[in-house]
């Protein structure tokens, strides 16, 4: 299994807080990963559902079955002929050859042979007639049709694709662990594997809690606000490559929570809720599921995103993962825990979607957090350049006018314009 640890760890100033009541970040992603196992796998049809199967894990090596090319052909369109009876051919002298039949891609029937002398017009990945050794191109003749005048001479084999010399019979074709993409499923098709097994995508139920939280459409009361916390984090978790199977929207009420983890828990691999989880006095997850199961309640050492709780509400049960209500917090929450459980889940790699870049103005962290900061992204010299933004936790807006998170390890407290920097991807890997 890929490395879990986050790439700050080893950083200077190290992944650990002196403060005693924050919990490293790193300490807390090896508690979600701890007990988490990929999906159990499924067999699925690649060539009969392919987005359905895109972006899933293989649970298996695939081997070839058969060779690819499954017979030898032509590569370009021409004659085929015995390559040494046009060894010496040149535009001043060519040499003619009688032209005996025709062959194209799928013409069905047996290649007509060609015998020394002879020649047979071929197309494109027509089957190879018996006793031609190479292709001549349409180019270096005359083009003709009862006899053709060859102009080049051509070696033995030109123009000819050999049975299995892009796949031979036996060969791992995609390994187990691949993340399937539109060139795995080609191969696939080529060779006719009906099925595959494969991780199927996680599946998330999402509880966002708050009773300021208001439906799209409705009126909004003096003090309400549309929830923007659920949609954030189910289009995450698409992204990620969940399926979200259930969203809820409760107010800050245990038995509204209750009921609706309740519903959800039999559906899902993985519940996220998202609010509640700090210090008020109506912080309804950490108080209604605090001591529950193995559920951890707590602050870590990371900006945003500082309360969290993690754990089962039973053994066998799906993982809970309370994260902080403020929408970006939730969002960067999300990016440097959720996403990697549901990367286990999923059989893929747990490691965070990381790359450098050149900071283009100074950035000042706290020393004691692990700080993720808001940043456009635009081309640079060598390294792309990096503009940071803020870390305000509630700024949706400047969320979306982001395309990274600049990585700021516990201890730094000042990076200078012109420094490298880790960043976080937190768009998707294009499929
Ligand atoms: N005394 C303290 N207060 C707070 C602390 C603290 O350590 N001590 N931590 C702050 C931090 S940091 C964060 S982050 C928030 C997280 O609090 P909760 O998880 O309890 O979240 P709520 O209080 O429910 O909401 C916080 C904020 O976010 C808005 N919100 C919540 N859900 C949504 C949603 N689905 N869509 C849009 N906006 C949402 C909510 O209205 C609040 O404004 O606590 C700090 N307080
Ligand atoms: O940690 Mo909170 O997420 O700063 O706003």
């Amino acid at each position: 299994m890929a490395d879990a640890r986050p790439p700050v760890a080893g950083a200077p100033g190290g992944c650990c807080t002196d403060d005693p009541t924050l919990r490293g970040v790193e300490d807390l992603l090896a508690d979600v990963l701890g007990d988490l196992a990929a999906t159990v796998p499924v067999a699925v049809a690649p060539s009969a559902d392919p987005a359905g199967v895109l972006g899933l894990v293989l649970a298996e090596d695939v081997r070839a079955t058969a060779p690819l090319p499954g017979f030898d052909n032509a590569a370009m369109d021409g004659y085929a002929v015995d390559h040494r009876d046009v060894a010496d051919a040149t535009p001043d002298a060519p040499v003619t050859l009688p032209v005996v039949g025709a062959v194209a891609a799928g013409s069905g029937g047996a290649p007509p042979r060609v015998a020394r002398g002879r020649a047979v017009r071929i197309m494109t990945g027509a089957r190879m007639p018996p006793g031609a050794t190479a292709v001549v191109p349409w180019e270096s003749t005359d083009r003709g049709s009862a006899r053709v005048e060859v102009h080049h001479g051509v070696d033995e084999g030109r123009h000819v694709r050999r049975t299995g010399e892009d796949v031979a019979c036996g060969d791992l074709v995609v390994a187990a662990g691949t993340t399937l993409r539109a060139r795995h499923l080609g191969v696939l098709a080529a060779l006719d594997v009906r099925t595959v097994r494969v991780h199927p995508a996680p599946r998330v139920a999402v509880v966002a809690t708050g009773s300021e939280l208001q439906p799209a459409g409705e009126p909004l009361r003096p003090d309400g606000i549309r929830d923007s916390g659920a949609t954030l984090v189910g289009a995450s978790v698409v992204e990620a490559g969940g399926v979200v199977v259930a969203t809820r929207t409760v107010p800050d009420d245990p038995a509204a929570l209750e009921q609706a983890l309740a519903e959800v828990a039999p559906l899902a691999d993985l519940v996220v809720t998202t609010g509640g989880v700090s210090e008020g006095d109506h912080d309804v997850v950490r108080l209604t599921l605090a001591g529950r199961g193995s559920m951890w309640f707590g602050r870590i050492a990371m900006q945003p995103g500082k309360p969290q709780g993690f754990g089962r509400l039973e053994a066998g049960g799906p993982l809970l993962c309370c994260l902080p209500g403020n929408p970006v917090a939730s969002f960067t929450s999300f990016h440097v825990l959720v996403r990697p459980a549901l990367a286990r889940l999923r059989g893929a790699s747990v490691a965070w979607p990381t790359s450098s870049a050149v900071l283009a103005t100074d950035l000042d962290s706290p020393a004691d957090r692990l700080q993720l900061v808001r940043a456009t992204l635009e081309h640079g010299d060598d390294l792309p350049r990096v503009t940071p933004g803020g870390t305000a936790s509630h700024m949706v807006g400047a969320l979306a006018r982001s395309d990274v998170l600049v990585v700021v390890p516990v201890g730094v407290t000042r990076l200078s314009a012109g420094a490298t920097v880790t960043v976080l991807r937190i768009d998707p890997e294009p499929l």
